[in-house]
């Protein structure tokens, strides 16, 4: 059996006395897409940093393709994590900087890629993310929030990742941009299925989000995390994992109503 592509294993981390993520084991299969939901501050973002070795977890282990990421010499980390791609709040664009440069901006530093080639590359990834060719002349500050999430997509995909993370892709922008947003993620994580090529893996992702037209339109599966503190030792952070279908039914007090949008048990602990 192939191992996960991501895995956490018994991770904790804490920032100085707070616990924000407690024992946490977490798998994510190659090509799969996992929606990590969960009420805010619960630390599914915190959760993803680790699963991409982004922070370093207090105890515990983070394992890549079933290797101990500790394990990895500093070439093979650096190698396989350019294969990660992100598109975090905000998409972090370089506002200094052309839509163009900013897609080009990775191919450059990693490949040396310059002239035509990185000029045909940077336009089929604009493409891709559907905006038009003229914007790549602009700076980022004069696009929309959709535009800009497209660009830092684009940006991503110009690595042409093995892994995607996305960090709430859809919060702030219409509810059309928003399944623009999820189209894209769902044309990127299939982008690879009839790729024969072993060196090209098909894509898998991470999605964290309290969109739940996102997880509806683009999850294998849904994780639901509930908040560390005042978990007792042997209890698990992760109130529900498995299929969206079973996810939107679920009669758990915790899980269904917070799915549903359903305030009940929120405004009688408001009101208490
Ligand atoms: N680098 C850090 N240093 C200290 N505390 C941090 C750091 N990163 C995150 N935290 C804290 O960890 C907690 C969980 O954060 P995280 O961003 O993972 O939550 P989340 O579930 O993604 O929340 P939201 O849905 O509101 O985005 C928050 O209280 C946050 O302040």
């Amino acid at each position: 059996m192939t191992a996960p592509k991501l895995e956490l294993r018994s991770a904790y981390k804490r920032f100085g006395t707070n616990t924000i993520v407690h024992g946490l084991n977490l798998s994510v299969a190659v090509g799969e897409t996992l929606c990590l939901i969960g009420e805010s501050g619960c630390g599914k973002s915190v959760s993803m940093k680790l699963a991409a070795a982004l922070l370093p977890p207090t105890s515990g282990e983070v394992l890549w393709d079933g290797e101990r990421v500790d394990d990895l010499s500093a070439a093979e980390f650096r190698r396989r994590r350019m294969k990660f791609g992100y598109l975090f709040q905000g998409a972090a664009l370089f506002d200094s900087m052309t839509v163009f440069e900013n897609v080009a901006f990775g191919p450059r530093q990693l490949h040396a890629a310059d002239g035509p080639a990185l000029a045909a590359l940077v336009a089929a990834r604009i493409r891709e993310v559907g905006l038009p060719e003229h914007v790549m002349h602009r700076k980022p500050a004069g696009l929309s929030g959709g535009q800009r999430k497209r660009v830092g997509l684009a940006r991503a995909l110009a690595l042409d990742p093995d892994v995607m993370l996305y960090d709430e892709p859809t919060t702030g922008l219409d509810p059309v941009m928003s399944d623009v947003i999820n189209e894209l993620i769902l044309r990127v994580a299939a982008s690879r299925d009839d790729d024969p090529r072993p060196d090209r893996p098909p894509v898998t992702s991470i999605v964290v989000t309290h969109d739940m037209h996102t997880v509806r339109r683009v999850a294998d599966r849904v994780v639901m995390l509930r908040p560390a503190p005042n978990l007792a030792p042997h209890e698990s952070q992760v109130l529900f994992d498995g299929r969206v279908e079973d996810l939107f039914v679920s009669d758990d007090p915790a899980v269904g109503p917070f799915v549903r949008g359903e305030a009940g048990e929120k405004l009688r602990e408001l009101a208490a």
